[in-house]
């Protein structure tokens, strides 16, 4: 089984070495690793954030263990050499439409939480985040208006099947955990929303046993402050679920806890914190390696079929904080390697 290691950019490469290392010390037969370029780090070596090489491993592998992209030295190339094409043309090349970002909050973390504990305490969902369509990859440029004043546009759109196929993705999901899927949505004033909508309770004919309720996205925002206890599964849009997904990390306590998989309909797929780059704390031994060896757990269990060694990932990671490993977005002072120390220490 191939995994195709890309780092990236920023503290990309000190997140995906330690989750690495968790790999390695299970001692799994069979995994071989091949190491490709992507985002900035791609740019400056060879002049494309996604390199033919990168994407010729990427199609051959059975699963992607990604960093992050993301280089302010790049922030003024033209659109399609920027680092961050690279995560969105990985997803588009491969299909990888369905990004599964779960929000859990570990107890001994509820304090971390930009929300009262006991309110921290009650998240368990999973955002359901549709990847290969929206407004990130419709057309896009700058024109001038009849006035004489530069105007920027992005299109937004979905067509049925792109709906479809997320909102079946997001029923499995429900139906797989408590039952409950909210669609999140702006029907009340995009038409590409009100498409959304009507596809989705279409598609929940075919699901009698999951319970379906629709949310407009700025009332889900502040839903999921007041009372993220509430939500089971969401199923959203491309920028609606990254805008969610990041908020949703902070009630559970950090942006370096969350992790991902964007999974295509063949099994292949596409790990990684949900997070950036991080240029701010880059190279700086303070990232939080915890979301990147959560989505390694993921990669094993969606794409490798290997639950029990997930399951070692994920209670190692989980004693670890409970012995009391903390990065400083945690409140503590431990470096990412020493926390990757402490999730080896606990396998
Ligand atoms: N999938 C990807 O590769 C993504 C790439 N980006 C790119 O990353 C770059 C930085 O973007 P930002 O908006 O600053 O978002 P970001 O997620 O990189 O950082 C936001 C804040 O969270 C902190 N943070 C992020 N991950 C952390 C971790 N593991 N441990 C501790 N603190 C952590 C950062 O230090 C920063 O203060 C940009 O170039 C952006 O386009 C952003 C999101 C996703
Ligand atoms: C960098 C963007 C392309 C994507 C993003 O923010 C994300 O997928 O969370
Ligand atoms: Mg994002």
């Amino acid at each position: 089984m191939l995994i195709a290691l890309f780092p990236g950019d920023g503290i990309g490469p000190e997140i995906v070495a330690q989750a690495k290392r968790v790999l390695d010390a299970l001692a799994i037969d069979g995994l071989t690793y091949e190491e490709g370029l992507v985002g900035g780090a791609a740019y400056k070596a060879v002049g494309h954030p996604l390199p033919p090489e990168t994407l010729d491993i990427a199609k051959r592998a059975d699963a992607i263990l990604f960093g992050a992209v993301g280089d302010p030295d790049c922030d003024s190339l033209e659109r399609h050499l920027r680092p961050e094409q690279a995560i969105l043309g990985l997803r588009k090349e491969l299909g990888l439409f369905s990004n599964l970002r779960p929000a859990k909050v570990f107890p001994e973390l509820a304090h971390e939480s930009a929300l009262k504990p006991e309110v921290a305490g009650s998240i368990d969902l999973l955002i359901v985040r549709e990847t290969n369509g929206d407004v990130y990859f419709g057309e896009k440029g700058f024109r001038t208006t009849a006035d004489g004043l530069r105007e920027g546009y992005d299109i937004m759109s979905y067509n049925e099947a792109e709906v479809r196929r997320i909102a079946h993705a997001g029923f499995q999901a429900a139906r797989a955990r408590r039952g409950k899927l909210c669609s999140v949505d702006k029907a009340n004033v995009l038409e590409t929303s009100q498409l959304w909508r009507d596809v989705v309770i279409e598609v929940s004919a075919e699901y009698p046993d999951v319970a379906l309720t629709h949310m407009y996205v700025d009332n889900a925002a502040m839903q999921l402050v007041r009372n993220p206890g509430q939500f089971d599964v969401i199923v959203t849009g491309n920028l609606f679920g990254d805008i969610l997904s990041d908020q949703a990390s902070m009630c559970v306590g950090s942006i370096g806890m969350l992790a991902s998989a964007t999974l295509n309909g063949s099994g292949q797929g596409l790990y990684e914190p949900i997070h950036g780059s991080a240029p701010d704390i880059a190279g700086q031994g303070k990232a939080n390696p915890l979301a990147t060896i959560l989505s390694a757990a993921m990669m094993l269990r969606y794409s490798l079929n290997l639950s029990d060694p997930a399951d070692r990932i994920e209670a190692a990671v989980a004693k670890a904080l409970a012995d009391g490993a903390r990065s400083p977005d945690l409140g503590g002072t431990m470096n990412t390697v020493e926390m990757g120390d402490a999730v080896l220490a606990a396998l």
